[in-house]
């Protein structure tokens, strides 16, 4: 039996204003700083250790991992960040608030956006500064990789190369992984991993800074999964 913790970074300065963030590279907050902390002293407690760390390149959630990593005594491991493990990209709602999107748009319509997979968030055009085509970090990527919006299962289609290719190899080979993603990012692989419907995602909801433990068997099916409390 082998074991992955996936674990959603704390909260950010947006997540507190309760602003559609995505990709946008917001900071945590002293509140996220102290969740990062305590999911290191639950994992230790726990006796849990790690050997590879997996990260986006959003800085809510490298710090995540790192404060995570220090509480374990775990900064000297390495850690690959990848654009793949961002959060879903949110288009043209980036940085607009969520109750105010709400009574613009109607509660359902902005639920819809939030957690019906299918549902696509309004695009951004290439010419909005937000689009990370203007970001150095993303200078790599094809026109086809850079997102104008996602939903779900797109987050989904460019998480899982990186998971079978780096994630899965690191497993197989017996290392202890800690994924430090986001709240989207990572209900995208729980619906693949657990094989969740589309109605069953759509109810599923990650909180922030809460080690989510996967029990795999040798051929990585999984046996149970739990919160660490
Ligand atoms: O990108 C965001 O705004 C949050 O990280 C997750 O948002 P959600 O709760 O609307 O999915």
């Amino acid at each position: 039996m082998q074991k992955l913790v996936l674990l959603r970074h704390g909260q950010s300065i947006w997540n507190q204003q309760n602003r559609f963030t995505g990709w946008t590279d917001v900071d945590l907050t002293a509140e996220g700083m102290r969740q990062a902390g305590q999911a290191g002293q639950l994992l230790r407690q726990h006796g849990y250790s790690f050997d590879i760390g997996f990260t986006s390149v959003l800085k809510r959630a490298i710090k995540t991992l790192d404060i995570t990593l220090e509480e374990l005594d775990l900064l000297w491991i390495p850690v690959q960040k990848s654009w793949r493990l961002n959060e879903r990209f949110y288009g043209a709602l980036q940085g607009l608030n969520k109750t105010e999107t709400s009574e613009k748009y109607g509660a359902e319509q902005v639920q819809q956006w939030r957690r019906a997979p299918q549902a696509h968030p309004p695009a951004l055009t290439r010419a909005d500064p937000r689009f990370p085509g203007h970001d150095a970090r993303y200078q790599h990527l094809t026109a086809r990789e850079l997102p104008l919006t996602e939903n779900l299962s797109e987050t989904l289609a460019r998480v899982l190369p990186f998971w079978t290719e780096q994630i899965i190899p690191a497993i197989r080979g017996h290392q202890k992984v800690l994924v430090c993603a986001h709240g989207n990012s990572l209900r995208a692989l729980v619906q693949y991993i657990d094989h969740l419907t589309d109605a069953e995602v759509t109810g599923l909801d990650i909180p922030c800074g809460v080690p989510l433990v996967y029990e795999l068997d040798d051929d990585l099916n999984r046996l149970r999964h739990y919160y660490l409390e």
